[in-house]
């Protein structure tokens, strides 16, 4: 549903409100104008905007645009009203005026404010939220009215749904296509993406290299990606942080040419993806990924990988292969070194090579504990590496998962972005 604004003059500013217009054309192009029908038929005999006119005055026009306010279509109202010759205690204007102060929405009631109100608008920065109505387990109804009466006072919000049947990547397309060609206008517009891991780093993902910031709203089980990189999981925080403002520039990868914000798992973690179904994770949240890992650890067949990086080739017989550009503590099999290191330039390679079921355990013991205090826990059966760039093989070809897609794809080549990505974040304490 487009932002609108709404555009009311009495008789006596209608000429007030055509030249206004008329000096805005380009900013309120962006909006839907909703007007009373005579104020309506004027704008429209004078430009092109696009107008939807509600009934005259007279017949309630102003208690339908109050309600599009408490709906949160319309973001601010220019009400030109000519107080020497129509009474303005009317209850209809009262209710509207009473709407906009209730609901903290720009009103300006004459041209000097108006054209204050319209420049501020103007340096608000514009906001593309793609929401995903069904990730996780909250009210998405509720969530949705949350964020809006964040942000909504801060910027443009405009509102994507996502769908079963689009990519959520082709959304963001159409999002930065629409930043980047205002962008002589706007150079502070950002997009914003609220669901689960799968939307969030599919968005996040795609502003890979065009210094977009993006802003997470984490709504899924895990929310890896706001864990990663200490962002806020709870949505009213995660709001606050984006209004803030603050951003930071982290790494990023591309696999296979794919954008990787995470991590890619081969063998082991794919499969542990793929094990843990969606009516699984409605049911029990997180724990859904514990009892895949669970019953993937005793699953898993070890395979041949060949890792290629800094001229060396690297054979090894493993049960999985792990590439992290972020990852959250737990993600266990990314935790060869304790920590994932979200901007320092380099992927963190874990590859465990245990030979039998106890050392397998030992290892994965290790990981556990790397994870849980951060640091490296030496284990002979365990191979962790840091760089820029690598190439891997598998024999047999294995299941890969980039942010949680499975995939099929064999050599799998990797590499680094550095400060790829700019994401909204709470100022970090050193
Ligand atoms: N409007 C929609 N209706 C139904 N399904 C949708 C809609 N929008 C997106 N989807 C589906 O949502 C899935 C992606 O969900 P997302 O990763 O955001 O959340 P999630 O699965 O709840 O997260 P998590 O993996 O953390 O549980 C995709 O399968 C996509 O097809």
């Amino acid at each position: 549903m487009p932002n609108s604004i709404a555009l009311i003059a009495h008789e006596s500013k209608k000429n007030d409100i055509v030249t206004l217009v008329q000096r805005y054309h380009s900013l309120l192009n962006r909006y839907l104008i909703v007007a009373t029908p005579d104020t309506g038929k004027w704008i429209q005999d004078a430009t092109n905007l696009t107008v939807e006119t509600v009934v005259s005055e007279a017949d309630g026009g102003l208690l339908q645009i109050a309600a599009r306010l408490v709906s949160s279509e319309v973001v601010g109202v220019i009400f030109l009203m000519d107080t020497i010759n129509v009474p303005s205690q009317l209850p209809d204007v009262q209710a509207l005026l009473r709407v906009c102060n209730r609901y903290e929405v720009p009103l300006a009631t004459n041209i000097a404010t108006a054209e204050l109100a319209i420049q501020g608008v103007a340096k608000r920065r514009d906001a593309y939220l793609i929401f995903n109505p069904i990730a996780g387990q909250g009210n998405p109804d509720r969530d949705l009215a949350l964020i809006q009466k964040i942000l909504e006072p801060q910027m443009n919000l405009h509102i994507i749904l996502t769908q079963p049947d689009i990519d959520p990547v082709e959304q963001a397309k159409e999002a930065i296509t629409a930043i980047q060609s205002a962008q002589s206008e706007d150079s502070t517009a950002c997009i914003i993406a609220s669901g689960g891991d799968g939307t969030v780093s599919a968005i996040a993902g795609t502003t890979l290299e065009t210094g977009i910031p993006v802003g997470i709203i984490p709504r899924g089980t895990a929310n890896a990606f706001a864990v990663a990189l200490g962002l806020p999981t709870d949505l009213k925080r995660a709001c606050e942080t984006i209004a803030a403002g603050n951003t930071r520039m982290v790494d990023a990868a591309y696999c296979n040419d794919i954008p990787m914000v995470l991590l890619a798992g081969v063998g082991f973690e794919a499969q542990m993806v793929n094990n843990a179904s969606r009516e699984l994770k409605n049911r029990i949240g997180t724990l859904a990924y514990v009892l895949s890992a669970a019953q993937q650890f005793f699953a898993q067949k070890d395979f041949n990988a060949t890792v290629e990086l800094d001229g060396q080739v690297l054979e090894f017989k493993t049960g999985a292969v792990t590439i992290a550009n972020a990852a959250p503590p737990s993600s266990i099999s990314a935790q060869g070194f304790g920590a994932v290191i979200p901007d320092d330039g380099l992927l963190e390679v874990t590859i465990p090579t245990s030979k039998t079921l106890l050392q397998d355990i030992n290892t994965s013991a290790t990981l556990l504990a790397s994870a849980l205090v951060k640091t490296q826990f030496e284990d002979r059966n365990l191979v962790c590496l840091r760089t820029h760039q690598l190439k891997v093989t598998t024999d047999p070809p294995q299941t890969l998962v980039v942010d949680g897609e499975v995939l099929e794809a064999n050599p799998i080549e990797f590499i680094c972005v550095p400060k790829g990505l700019t994401v909204f974040s709470p100022l970090l304490t050193t």
